[in-house]
């Protein structure tokens, strides 16, 4: 029998197992002892089913939260895949729908049949595809988030693109707040800002990508996705939990839309935190959204101003990256609150193959978004290099700027 395996932990003051069955057959069959045995036989290949169970014993900080005692198991129960269609919302609703209103059971995995899996699309160009695009193949990726825009105009924003493309970054993308405006459409962002990147490129000869926010109306973004790669966009930010991630995955399968597609955690937050409830981290923004057709995922990091807990992010990371799965691997982009000082962690934590991306910490710097990126290339290459930064500060004023600005995490080789 093909099914889903979904990995939970369940809570219960009395009987987990009677609770991990009746979730079984609640989610399938919805009951099974009181039917005739002809029926029984015609039903057991839609029958949930729990294939394994490990109890943990009750937790102070659990009974705390809960205000009572509670039992707690991680439970493994499985869904033949002939109950419900090949798609993300009848997986989500089928493992995760009525149950996520239960308050007490948060999913921590989803494991699919190979025959299954195959009907996810996968990054369409992974971190070898961006790698290429930006022709960068032996460090992490530096990227900067297009900050204090909104409210501008169209002269402004290729002025602010230029000095980011200047400090060198390998990309600029922008915030998830910037929607189409008159004064900021879509495809002018994208026309206009191709033509003052490539002004920098052939002044430097560095390649700076621009990720342009996707946003509008849900049945409006085929068409606006297929526009702007018609208009050369050279990626696409998107707030997939605003959408979904079937809209992702309907994007990424588009074949005229041949666009690395970014995407943005926002309104995640309201699933993920709480480790007594929700979705895991790693299911979420790491598994699900691989899976769905992400190129790169923006996650909060350890140490930034949203910090996810570091077991929790390295756990997202290992899910995009993981190379036993048949799809791209995803770029890491571990965010928020990141400065040049953080570096010497980001590399440590989330090695090469991930994305050093930072708002605050390019256009906060005493020399503007030039010396930001400046001082974010000078410690990517120290730490690269095994160098401490305060070392390397010697040598370069940007980082030392930075460093006298935010101070700086030292992490011993
Ligand atoms: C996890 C998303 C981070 C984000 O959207 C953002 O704008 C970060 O800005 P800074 O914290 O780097 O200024
Ligand atoms: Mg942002």
């Amino acid at each position: 029998m093909s099914a889903v395996i979904a990995t939970y932990l369940l809570h219960d003051e009395k009987d987990i197992r009677k609770k991990a069955e009746g979730i079984a057959l609640g989610l399938t069959v919805g009951t099974w002892t009181d039917l005739p045995a002809l029926e029984q036989e015609q039903l057991r290949k839609h029958k949930g089913e729990v294939v394994a169970m490990e109890e943990l014993g009750e937790s102070e900080r659990t009974n705390a939260y809960f205000g009572k005692r509670l039992k707690r198991a991680i439970v493994k129960i499985a869904y033949p895949t002939v109950n419900f269609s090949a798609d993300l919302p009848a997986l989500l609703v089928t493992t995760f729908g009525k149950l996520s209103l239960d308050g007490e059971v948060r999913l921590l995995d989803l494991e699919f049949p190979d025959e299954w899996k195959r009907q996810f699309p996968g990054p369409r160009f992974g971190i070898s595809g961006i790698r290429e695009k930006v022709g960068v193949h032996d460090r992490p990726l530096l990227m900067s988030i297009f900050k204090g825009i909104i409210g501008r105009d169209l002269a402004y924003l290729t002025s602010e693109l230029k000095k980011q493309a200047l400090g060198g970054v390998d990309l600029v993308k922008d915030d998830e707040i910037l929607f189409d405006s008159e004064q900021l459409p879509l495809e002018k962002r994208i026309t206009e800002g191709k033509a003052a990147l490539r002004e920098v490129y052939e002044q430097t000869g560095k390649r700076t990508l621009y990720a342009v926010n996707l946003t509008g109306k849900t049945f409006e973004l085929k068409e606006k996705a297929k526009r702007a790669a018609e208009l050369g966009a050279d990626v696409l930010l998107f707030n997939v939990f605003a959408y979904g991630l079937d809209v992702l995955q309907g994007l990424r399968a588009d074949e005229n839309i041949t666009v690395p597609i970014m995407a943005h955690p926002a309104f995640s937050g309201a699933i993920t935190p709480s480790e007594f409830y929700g979705v895991a981290p790693s299911l979420l923004l790491g598994k699900l959204l691989r899976f769905a057709g992400a190129d790169f995922v923006l996650f909060p990091s350890p140490y930034g101003s949203v910090a996810l807990e570091r077991e929790q992010a390295l756990g997202i990371a290992r899910a995009l990256t993981d190379e036993q799965e048949p799809f791209a691997r995803a770029f890491p982009v571990p965010s928020a609150g990141i400065h040049p000082g953080l570096v010497p962690l980001l590399v440590r934590d989330f090695g090469l193959d991930s994305i050093v991306n930072a708002g605050g910490g390019i256009h906060g710097h005493p020399d503007g978004a030039i010396g930001g990126g400046q001082a974010f290339r000078a410690a990517i290459d120290a730490a690269l290099a095994g160098r401490l930064l305060r070392e390397a500060a010697t040598e370069n004023e940007a980082l030392q700027k930075a460093i006298d600005r935010w101070g700086a995490v030292e992490v011993e080789a």
